[in-house]
């Protein structure tokens, strides 16, 4: 099986606002991809779900257009959100007085199936948060380790609730640093080791019940202009991954993997002993960089190819 996700990030944004999306309205937008996603047979592939990863504010709309949809052509297509709340509502508990926040039982009752949990993205926002709470405290393995513990929390609520979830992990280019190749893999080998083994803490009681599955996104490696590692370095870095999965559950946990896959290195990276799939973002990342749902289904062929699906 390939398991294929999409992080949706804030592409709804027009270009006329400094966004990547040509269409003005959101929701437009998103009746659209999901259409688009649907007539390319994407939701037709028992052997590789999709699961969208979208912002609050789309989810009804794509649920909706997604219902829509004839069953047979939606089948292998799941709608998710971007992350959860440390806490949620609970019956006898708190009815949910969590202004500004995506408590899982909420996103839960608008449609969702699945949560993406630690993206880099927030990884960052959090880190910066605590790190200007602290007045400059510039302990980054510090810091790091407390984000993990939030974190952990959303996990296990998104578990909790019912939700899929896909955990991310990957390192900064200062972790990854200078060095040897050798060196390098060292410390990616820490940073990654402490994420997962925080980040994962108490999850294994929901294996089998949930599916959880963990994305390496090397964050040097994210958006237009960057350069992917080369596929034997994903691999290194993609096999320690699983192999530390095995040892704290037991079981190796599907991995994907994430950061400027496009449709030149999908099939290459797909073709990984360690890879299960595919995390994407962008689809196009020069010109009009944005995502197009044609090109997605291009990159899904290749890693399709790759993994002999
Ligand atoms: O962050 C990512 C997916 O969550 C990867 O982004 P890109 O595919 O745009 O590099």
């Amino acid at each position: 099986m390939l398991d294929i996700f999409v992080n949706l990030k804030r592409f709804e944004v027009s270009r006329a606002l400094g966004g990547v999306c040509g269409e003005g309205s959101p929701k437009v937008w998103i009746e659209n991809v999901i259409g688009q996603i649907a007539a390319c047979g994407l939701g037709k592939n028992a052997d590789t779900p999709l699961t969208l990863f979208l912002p609050e504010a789309l989810v009804i709309p794509a649920v909706d257009a997604l219902s829509r949809v004839p069953a047979e052509e939606r089948r292998s297509l799941a709608i998710g959100c971007q992350g959860v709340h440390r806490e949620d509502i609970r019956k006898g508990g708190n009815f949910g007085a969590f202004s500004s926040s995506r408590p899982a039982t909420a996103m839960k009752a608008i449609g969702c199936t699945a949560a993406m949990i630690g993206h880099s993205e927030e990884r960052r926002e959090k880190a910066g948060v605590i790190a200007a709470h602290l007045g400059g405290q510039t302990d980054a393995a510090a810091i790091s380790e407390t984000v993990s513990r939030l974190i952990n929390q959303e996990a296990l609520r998104a578990l909790e609730t019912g939700l899929d979830v896909l955990i991310c992990v990957g390192e900064t280019a200062e972790e990854r640093s200078t060095g040897t190749p050798e060196e390098q893999m060292r410390r990616v080998e820490v940073t990654l080791g402490r994420q997962m083994e925080t980040s994962l803490a108490g999850t294994a009681a929901f294996l089998g019940e949930r599916r959880l599955v963990i994305g390496y996104e090397p964050i040097w490696a994210i958006g237009p202009g960057k350069t992917p590692p080369a596929p034997e370095a994903i691999e290194q870095v993609t096999a320690f991954v699983k192999k530390a999965s095995k040892a704290m559950f037991g079981q190796e946990l599907p991995v994907v993997y994430g950061g400027g896959l496009k449709e030149e290195n999908a099939r290459a990276i797909a073709a990984l002993p360690s890879i299960d799939g595919g995390l994407v973002a962008l689809t196009r990342f020069t010109g009009e960089i944005g995502f197009y749902p044609e090109e997605l289904a291009t990159i899904i062929d290749q890693a399709r190819a790759g993994a002999g699906c």
